[in-house]
């Protein structure tokens, strides 16, 4: 049954003796084997498996419901009353509905018109309270910082928080436990995107962890994707003004940079970045050959992998094991820009295209 994270793990957790946990379900999310994605690959570039850990099967639609029920748990266990962070919008979704369930205030720092309507939508309906700041996610994180100065009750559930850290390494678990029971061999490579660097960090423990209790022999590179037009931790400098079309990701100064860089350094993966038409590109496929439905932030990791693959870049080992593309937030969050791309020319015949535009017509 789907009893939640803390539950699951709870003996790999720092969950205060006797809290209660809030929870919603989250976890234990699909591990989709992708053949028809993985022909996709030149042959002799091909690992021997690709599988897709699809986290928009979480109950908010995003892995970010892994890091909120530890976060609120803790926060509830110790007395707050009200919770406050900023987002690019799945942190946003996901702290207001785990709040409303625990019965507390959430106060969201946002971008103005940065946050896709799905996650407003989702926010708002959980009864959160909004603060619009003009400007980027990361002008939203200052104006945060300002607000807990104000109001020391506020406990700061952002990337920041370790408790999120710790409730988002149990998809590493996950994907090990996954792997294994269906007698696969170990992930040999595990490609994500990066925009604060907390799930690529994240993954760094879960797998560390695992290691250390002799569940699992070797830590699989990790490969964090970024956006060509935010990509601080490919450029190795702040990005001022992000720009992509993934909205999730758009993020200049990642608060986990370093950590996101030593996670990568140490397993021998790498960062790189991918343009928005290889990650619309990548959308496309995953839905079109897959079925499986990402918002443009997921399909980063999915762009990266092709790019490496498909030789763009130097310094791709075709990974001798399974090959894991973490898929984090569903596409139902961000649909008019899946519909925009698809308006934009779809591939198809004219007469299918013709057909698509008259459904699309609003
Ligand atoms: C779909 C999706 N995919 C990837 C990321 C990047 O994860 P991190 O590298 O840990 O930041 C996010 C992050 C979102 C926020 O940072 C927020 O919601 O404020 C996301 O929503």
């Amino acid at each position: 049954p789907r009893q939640g994270i803390i539950a699951r793990y709870r003996d790999w957790l720092p969950v205060p003796p006797g809290a209660e946990p809030i929870t919603l379900g989250e976890g234990d999310t699909p591990l989709i084997r992708a053949d028809r994605l993985l022909e996709q690959l030149p042959p002799d570039r091909r690992p021997p498996g690709l599988f897709l850990k699809f986290e928009g099967a979480n109950p908010t639609g995003s892995f970010k419901d892994r890091g909120m029920t530890m976060a609120l748990t803790c926060a509830r266990a110790r007395g707050a009353q009200a919770v406050i962070c900023a987002s690019t919008g799945n942190t946003a979704a996901a702290a207001a509905a785990y709040a409303a369930r625990a019965g507390m205030e959430c106060w969201l720092v946002l971008p103005a018109g940065g946050v896709a309507a799905g996650k407003v939508g989702q926010a708002v309906a959980c009864g959160a309270r909004i603060l619009p700041v003009r400007g980027s996610f990361d002008d939203a994180l200052a104006a945060v910082r300002q607000v807990v100065t104000e109001r020391p009750d506020l406990v700061l559930v952002n990337s920041l928080n370790p408790d999120r850290l710790e409730g988002q390494k149990t998809a590493a678990f996950e994907v090990v436990d996954q792997l294994a029971a269906r007698g696969e061999d170990e992930p040999a490579a595990v490609f994500l995107p990066v925009g604060n660097g907390g799930n690529i960090t994240a993954y760094h423990m879960g797998f560390a962890t695992y290691a250390t209790a002799g569940r699992l022999g070797r830590l699989p590179r990790l490969y964090g994707v970024q956006a060509e037009g935010a990509a601080p931790l490919v450029r190795g400098r702040p990005v001022d003004q992000p720009q992509t079309v993934a909205s999730a990701i758009r993020i200049g100064r990642p608060v986990y940079g370093d950590r996101a860089l030593a996670a990568v350094r140490e397993t021998g993966g790498r960062v790189l970045a991918v343009s928005d038409e290889e990650i619309l590109a990548a959308q496309r496929l995953l839905a079109r050959l897959e079925g499986v439905f990402v918002e443009p932030a997921s399909a980063a990791s999915v762009a990266g992998l092709l790019k490496l693959a498909r030789g763009n870049e130097p310094g791709w080992e075709v990974p001798e094991g399974p090959v894991v593309c973490v898929l984090t937030g569903h596409g139902l969050k961000d649909v008019d820009t899946a519909l925009r791309a698809a308006r934009s020319g779809d591939a198809g015949s004219a007469d299918l295209a013709a057909l698509e535009a008259e459904a699309l017509e609003p």
